[in-house]
């Protein structure tokens, strides 16, 4: 469906509930550009920047990277695109974020993947990545064609060191106390849309009618 007016959407859900794997297909069907927290400090992490080696020893102990560095690395990488339609995946994790976001632009939806974290824990301990692209991979869900390596470049998929079992459950700790108030922020907003359930193939036809309705909309309020 082609946009007549910018868009931003908000993917947001617990560690492993599927925001990456969701955003890669809301991209594809919607011409969205795809900003992803995670991905945005693992490049600098990989840069070896003295600020990317503080923020992965606060990734690995499972533990948020402090708001006002956050939220300048993101919201710099917004304003640089202030003409395009966007989709933030694992940005806001806090309400002090969500009120630096608002500061600067407002966002039409928040979309709130809601898996139990049971079923997040099976699922982090056998994800692979391929850190440069953020693509990722399940050994049960979704396999490489050839195993370890990445279906696109060929290069080899890693485990993310974050992936343990006892950092998840630091991750999803973190979560509950930080994450979960941002819930209700948009809640009261008006914008918040939760989809339930265990399985991505489930949750994303929900998700991709949604937001069919929601652009068709948007569109017409333009027309
Ligand atoms: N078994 C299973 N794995 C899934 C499903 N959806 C996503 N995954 C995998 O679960 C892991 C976490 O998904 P991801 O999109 O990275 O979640 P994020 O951490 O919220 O961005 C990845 O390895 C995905 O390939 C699903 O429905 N079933
Ligand atoms: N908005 C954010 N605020 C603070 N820390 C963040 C934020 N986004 C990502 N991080 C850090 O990066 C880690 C990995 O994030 P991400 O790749 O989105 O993974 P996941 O959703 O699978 O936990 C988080 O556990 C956290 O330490």
């Amino acid at each position: 469906m082609a946009l007549h007016r910018i868009f931003r959407a908000v993917v947001t859900g617990p560690p492993g509930s599927g925001k990456g794997t969701v955003s890669s297909r809301i991209t594809k069907t919607f011409g969205l550009k795809h900003i992803s927290s995670g991905d945005i400090l693992r490049a600098n992490i990989n840069a070896r920047t003295e600020l990317g080696l503080l923020m992965k020893s606060c990734i690995d102990q499972g533990q948020l990277i402090p708001d006002d560095v956050m939220s300048r690395l993101i919201l710099s990488d917004l304003r640089a695109t202030d003409q395009s339609s966007w989709l933030l995946d694992g940005f806001p994790r806090t309400v002090t974020q969500a009120e630096a976001l608002d500061d600067t632009c407002s966002v039409d939806t928040v979309i709130n993947l809601n898996v139990p974290f049971q079923t997040i824990k099976q699922r982090l301990t056998s994800r692979w990545t391929h850190l440069s692209s953020g693509r990722v991979y399940n050994i049960d869900f979704n396999p490489p064609k050839v195993p370890g390596l990445d279906d696109v470049t060929g290069e080899p998929l890693v485990q993310r060191d974050d992936d343990t079992p006892e950092t998840v459950t630091h991750r999803l700790k973190a979560y509950e106390t930080q994450t979960e108030p941002v819930l209700e922020y948009y809640r009261s907003k008006g914008v918040l849309q939760t989809f339930s359930g265990t399985e991505t193939n489930k949750i994303w036809p929900l998700v991709e009618a949604f937001l069919h309705r929601k652009l068709q909309l948007v569109n017409q309020k333009v027309a």
